[in-house]
Order: C-alpha cells, then sequence, then structure tokens
C-alpha cells in the first residue's frame, strides 16, 4: 500500500486551514447560536479526508429561512407525518415541510410492525427519508424537464411546484448509546433530512399501555445525545437542524439520579416502609390480580413527595423560608439539600429515594413546566428548534413554558405536534379556541405545527371508505368517486395534459434521448422550443 507522501509541514498547514474553515462557519449567522462544549481543532481531527456536500445542508438552510420568515412574520407552518413518496408529492402543493414519523414508521414500514415504542432498526427513519427525498428529486426532474420541453409562453401555464419541501425527521432517543446517535444523524445527513429531533426519553422504556407514566434520561445524558448528534453533524460539516424534542412532561421515572440537576425533582417516600419492589414481588407471590392497584395503594402509604416538600412537612414556617433561601436558586443536589435542612430544621427529615424504585431501577420523578424549562434551556445551545411535548394540550402549561423560555433565550422557533388523540374539548377548548390554536401557538414563537400521526386516523378512514365502495359499487363506483373527479382537478395532478401520474414523459425522454443517434441530427436539441415526441 503506498503511503502518504505529504510533508508533516503540509499537513499541518492542511489541518490549520481546515481549523479556519470550521471556525469561520461556526460564526456564520446560521450557526452562530449554537454553543458547542468541543473545540474545532477537535472536529477537524475527526474529519476524512474526502469532504462531501450534502443536500441536508441545502434542506437545512431553506427550512431554517422559511422558519425565521414565520417567526418575524408571527406565520406558522402546518404540516402532517407521511411515510409515502405519493403522499408526499401532492403535500408539497400545500405544505413547506413533509414529517416523516417514528410511529408511522414503525406501523409501516418495518417487517414486524407495533406500537410507538422505537423498538425498530435504528436505520428505519433513515430509510423513510432517503426514499421521500429521493421521491422529491424525482418529481423536481421530471416537472422541469417537462417544462423545459414547452415554449417560454407555454411553460406559464404549466405546473411548476416546490417538491423539494425540507424533511423533518423523528430521531427519538438516537436509538442506543453515543455510538448509535452518531450513525443514525449520518444517516439522516446522507439522506437529505434538513431537521430531526431527539428526546431525552429513556431507551426501552416507552410504554403506553401499562397505564404508567414515561421514563427520562437525566439531564446530562439528554445533553450528551444532543451532543453527539452535533458532533456528527459538525464532522460532516453539514447544516442539518437539530430539534431539542423534550418530553418531560407528565414523566413519571427517571431513569438515573447521576445529575444533581434533576435532584430537586426526584420524589422519595417519607415513612419507612418495605419497599415498594418487596411489596409487588410479594403481591405476585399471593397472586393479586392487580399489581397496578397494589403499587397505587403503596404510593399512597409511603407519603411520596420531593425532597422540598418533605422538609416542607416537616420544618416550621420559619425554618422553611429560611431552608429553602439557603437552597438558593443554583444547583444543588440532594446530598447537599440534606446538609441544609439538618442545619436549620429542629426536627428530622425522614427521605428515601430507593423505596419507591421500580423493579428496572427507575425512580419517581415529579414532572413540572419549571423543569421541563431548565432542561429545554440547556439543551437549546445544542441544538436549532425546540419543542416540548405534553401529554395534552393543555393551554396554561404552554403558555408557562414559552413565556419562561422565551424570557432567557428570545426569537427561538418552537415546534408543536397535534397528537392523534388529544382531547381539545377535555382540555378546556371551545370550538373558537380550537379554530385560532395554530395562530395563537405562532404568537409565541410556535412556527412549525405538526400532525404526526394523520395516516392512522384520516388514512385509515379514506381507506376504509374506499373499501367499502369498490366492494359495493366496483367499477361504477370508482369513475363516479374516484377517477372523475381526480381527474377533474386542474391542472391536472402530476400530469398536465396528458393525465399520468407517473410521469411517463420523463422516461419517454430517456428513450428519445438514447435513440437521438438513429433518428438522425436535431431531436436532442429541440428542447426549450418543440416537443420531442
Ligand atoms: C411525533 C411522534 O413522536 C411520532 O412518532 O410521530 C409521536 C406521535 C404521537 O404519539 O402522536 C409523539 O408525539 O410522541
Amino acid at each position: 500500500m503506498p503511503k502518504l507522501t505529504q510533508t508533516i509541514e503540509d499537513e499541518q498547514a492542511a489541518f490549520n486551514a481546515v481549523v479556519k474553515e470550521i471556525k469561520d462557519w461556526w460564526a456564520s449567522p446560521k450557526q452562530s447560536h449554537i454553543t458547542r462544549p468541543y473545540s474545532a481543532e477537535r472536529i477537524a481531527s475527526l474529519r476524512g479526508p474526502l469532504p462531501q456536500r450534502y443536500a441536508s445542508s441545502d434542506m437545512a438552510l431553506k427550512l431554517w429561512n422559511q422558519l425565521n420568515e414565520h417567526r418575524k412574520n408571527g406565520t406558522f407552518e402546518m404540516t402532517f407525518g407521511v411515510t409515502d413518496p405519493i403522499i408526499a408529492s401532492q403535500m408539497a402543493k400545500f405544505q413547506q415541510t413533509l414529517y416523516v414519523s417514528g410511529a408511522l414508521c414503525g406501523f409501516s414500514e418495518v417487517s414486524e410492525p407495533g406500537m410507538d415504542c422505537c423498538d425498530y432498526p435504528m436505520d428505519t427513519v433513515p430509510k423513510v427519508v432517503d426514499k421521500v427525498f429521493k421521491s422529491q428529486m424525482w418529481h423536481s426532474q421530471r416537472q422541469s424537464h417537462y417544462r423545459m420541453l414547452a415554449s417560454k409562453e407555454e411553460r406559464a401555464d404549466l405546473e411548476n411546484w416546490d417538491y423539494l419541501t425540507p424533511i423533518v425527521a423523528d430521531g427519538d432517543m438516537g436509538f442506543g448509546g453515543l455510538t448509535s446517535t452518531v450513525k443514525m444523524t449520518k444517516l439522516f445527513v446522507e439522506a437529505g433530512v434538513a431537521m430531526f429531533h431527539l428526546d431525552d426519553l429513556a431507551i426501552g422504556k416507552k410504554k403506553f399501555t401499562v397505564g404508567q407514566g414515561r421514563t427520562i434520561v437525566p439531564t446530562s445524558e439528554y445533553l450528551d445525545r444532543l451532543t453527539s448528534a452535533r458532533m456528527q453533524i459538525d464532522i460532516m460539516g453539514a447544516e442539518t437542524l437539530l430539534l431539542c424534542r423534550c418530553d418531560t412532561d407528565h414523566s413519571e421515572f427517571i431513569a438515573d439520579v447521576i445529575d444533581a440537576r434533576d435532584h430537586k425533582y426526584v420524589q422519595g417516600a417519607t415513612i419507612p416502609v418495605t419497599s415498594l419492589r418487596e411489596t409487588l414481588k410479594e403481591a405476585a407471590k399471593r397472586g393479586s390480580p392487580n399489581l397496578l392497584a397494589v403499587r397505587k395503594e403503596w404510593i399512597a402509604s409511603a407519603k411520596i413527595c420531593t425532597y422540598d416538600e418533605a422538609v416542607e412537612a416537616v420544618a416550621s414556617e420559619i425554618e422553611y423560608k429560611d431552608y429553602i433561601s439557603k437552597v438558593g436558586s443554583g444547583i444543588k443536589s440532594l446530598k447537599e439539600r440534606e446538609t441544609i435542612a439538618k442545619e436549620v430544621v429542629s426536627k428530622d427529615i425522614f427521605f428515601d429515594w430507593d423505596l419507591p424504585r421500580s423493579r428496572e431501577g427507575q425512580y419517581l420523578y415529579r414532572s413540572c413546566v419549571t423543569g421541563i424549562v431548565e432542561r429545554s434551556i440547556l439543551a437549546a445551545p445544542l441544538g436549532d428548534v425546540t419543542w416540548a411535548r405534553m401529554d395534552a394540550p393543555n393551554w396554561n402549561d404552554l403558555v408557562e413554558f414559552h413565556t419562561k423560555f422565551s424570557k432567557v433565550i428570545p426569537d427561538r422557533n418552537f415546534a408543536f405536534g397535534y397528537t392523534g388523540d388529544y382531547d381539545y374539548t377535555k382540555a378546556g377548548f371551545s370550538q373558537e379556541a380550537i379554530r385560532t390554536f395554530p395562530s395563537d401557538l405562532a404568537k409565541m414563537g410556535i412556527t412549525w405545527q405538526v400532525q404526526p400521526i394523520w395516516a392512522l386516523q384520516g388514512l385509515n378512514f379514506g381507506t376504509e371508505k374506499f373499501a367499502k365502495l369498490w366492494r359495493e359499487r366496483g367499477i361504477e363506483g370508482y369513475i363516479a368517486e374516484v377517477q372523475t373527479p381526480a381527474l377533474a382537478v386542474k391542472p391536472i395532478t402530476d400530469g398536465f395534459e396528458k393525465p399520468s401520474y407517473s410521469g411517463s414523459y420523463l422516461c419517454d425522454a430517456f428513450w428519445d434521448t438514447v435513440a437521438v443517434r438513429d433518428v438522425g441530427e436535431g431531436a436532442g436539441g429541440e428542447i426549450g422550443e418543440k416537443r420531442i415526441r
């Protein structure tokens, strides 16, 4: 194998040039809001020798401009979840962006379908992004070819859609440890994604069906996840946007207590009882039919609360005030809180956060808007857009989150998901409030809004209706209810003068181009003047 012949000086000069290029790039307007915990030198050393150019960068810059334009004007983008290129092509007419939803991919893009538990392979969503992005390129290609077959005058009446709608994708929790997040990020960038989101949920613990809440990871692990993705984007020299999603709302558990920033939200037992784990084990042995009820009873009997609440319950009013002022607003671990309480509270405080731990080791967590704001603000400098995913459309929580966040980091672009089974009436929304909800959200800076799983309701519903029609009315029903109205749409969808959902003229053009040699001079030169066909 030949050795590289470069001198050490040349190698150093080339390295220094890359470092400078990275530093200049990070100072550019699109990058300057990001704070990295690593140096340009480190990123330069992690780069390979053949710099690549990624379409992801073009799409990210396009999305970034769209979002900032919305932010300036108080307007917003409304998109929905898609995994199918056919649906994506029609969305280009009304949506500025597309969303590749993990939940939808888990249902329809894998050989083992299932609930949104993030248990599908790590490359599932990137592969769908790749498929959809390639379809966008293909639609752009066939459209531009078709247009260039027409004269300038004719072109004015032809369809001219922007099929390159930036794709936002679901990266869930990064599908493993640091290296999985790195690999997934690489796949997303290579696939042409404009932005993807990473959340703070614990891997393998995304449950919806057992009547228990979600589990988040410690703040430090969430930040590491985002940093891993940011590092990989930087290694690739891409502009890809990172959406920092925070799923702390209504989370019931935290996977670990390694980060003191989380301690004030961890709950413990304030009565010395048998541990929850032992209690459940005993109940299972006895054949108790409802372990969830046993758990509920245990939680009530152990008087579960946070450490500060435990202090409040025992201390006098003056002692508690003293305790709170000594704790202050900085980070204080449980140990530090206990030391302060020992100093200022005359009575003993019993607090044990190990007693309520689950059999998987999770700690009980108390979610609140302040906690979500704190996490999101710590995460923000690693990403470009923020999404505090809510379990329900709670208007007060939404206002509190976005107002508090914006006081610390103004002008942020936020995302919001209209999750499929949100009950707006139950959440107190009037018909009028539902109507104005999207624009009311936009007033708080929520510029990117998505209905992630429309396909599960909308497509299912539409397919069921058509299946019934086809069974009952056959081709007569098809012609009356599908074909005739579809062909009546002007301009004809994806088809121009000759209805064709498949862009057959592009295929013809390949034949024409290759066959030019046999048909003689001139055919290939007539583009823009005269049809080849
Ligand atoms: C956005 C989401 O992550 C998805 O996979 O589409 C889901 C969607 C949903 O549950 O409606 C989520 O919000 O967690």
